[in-house]
């Protein structure tokens, strides 16, 4: 007979039925107004069963109006927006969705461990207390009242709560914003780990590095329009930024085809140029003293920063 072992940890995704369609969000020509603010402009999004989709965007772009039509919390003046097959506004589309809002109200004299308990006793099969808290590492924290807990204490907990249910699809608002190193590394490891299970993650960050570490596709939206969605890779590679590192005696911010240049406190130039190559070879050339050589693609920062600024400039 063979003797089958229980996995270490159960999936914290819920099996999707059968029936289930491809795209768990689907956004079709949506336009959203506030009085005479237009926050999104016909927007269309699809995401797939298993993607991890990181929308990106300076202040005031539409990213959070956006996960509130997703979670039905809002209309769309026009088009429509699906959750799971069905109308976010039917609570039955919701019952697969996780979501970790920018501000959560945390009741305060309840006890961490009292919440999860709470929130996860709204599910059929919730990920056991416990568990929960040690992936989020809470464990020492689960009997502390929530109003004592840090402002990063409370969103680690708050994005553990969107996944107590074992969701197919998570809306994580700025997931990660307030936490320091070791915690935000944490949340990663936590919603990777939700991923790696199948599930479907939306997440908006102000932090480049973040959308940089967890996303496998990027959407760039900008005063309420979508400027670009793709693979990361294709938008590292369609700004086609190099950035040229070196130090020198001449300032080479005005070299020809340096088409922006940062000096760093240490004395390093960094010169950002379309072609490296061309770059050093003409610096050669011209017989410039240089040291410290170095060359790397744009980072998703950089990239970012020339897409919005050749969307202003046009
Ligand atoms: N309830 C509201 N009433 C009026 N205007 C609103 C409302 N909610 C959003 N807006 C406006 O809609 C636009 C988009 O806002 P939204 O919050 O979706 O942007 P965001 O990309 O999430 O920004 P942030 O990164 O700062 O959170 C902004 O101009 C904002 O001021």
């Amino acid at each position: 007979m063979t003797r089958t072992h229980p996995p270490e940890r159960a999936p914290v995704v819920a099996p999707a039925p059968p029936e289930a369609a491809a795209a768990v969000v689907a956004v079709s020509g949506v336009t959203r107004r506030f009085g005479d603010v237009v926050a999104l402009d016909d927007v269309s999004l699809d995401v797939g069963a298993g993607e991890l989709v990181g929308l990106l965007g300076p202040n005031g772009a539409g990213k959070s109006t956006l996960l509130s039509l997703v979670s039905g919390q809002r209309r769309p003046d026009a088009g429509t927006v699906r959750l799971l097959g069905g109308d976010p506004r039917d609570a039955a589309s919701r019952a697969g969705l996780g979501i970790t809002p920018q501000e959560t109200g945390l009741p305060p004299t309840l006890r961490v461990r009292e919440v999860v308990d709470f929130v996860g006793g709204h599910f059929a099969d919730p990920v056991p207390t416990g568990e929960l808290l040690e992936q989020f590492g809470l464990t020492d924290l689960a009997r502390r009242q929530t109003g004592a807990l840090s402002g990063g204490q409370k969103r680690r907990l708050a994005v553990a709560l969107s996944l107590v249910g074992r969701p197919r699809v998570v809306l994580l608002d700025e997931p990660t914003t307030g936490l320091d190193i070791g915690a935000r590394q944490a949340l990663w490891d936590a919603i990777r780990a939700y991923h790696a299970d199948g599930g479907t993650v939306l997440l908006t960050s102000h932090y480049l590095e973040e959308v940089q570490a967890l996303a496998q596709r990027v959407v760039v939206v900008d005063r309420g329009v979508v400027r670009a969605d793709d693979s990361l890779d294709a938008i590292l590679r369609r700004v086609g930024l190099r950035r040229v590192a070196l130090r020198s005696a001449s300032d080479l911010a005005a070299w020809p085809g340096v088409v922006r240049a940062e000096r760093r406190d240490d004395g390093t130039q960094e010169l950002y140029t379309a072609d490296a190559d061309t770059l050093v070879r003409e610096l050669v050339r011209g017989d410039v003293d240089f040291h410290d050589l170095q060359i790397r693609g744009a980072s998703l920062e950089e990239a970012f920063e020339e897409m919005v600024m050749q969307e202003a400039t046009r």
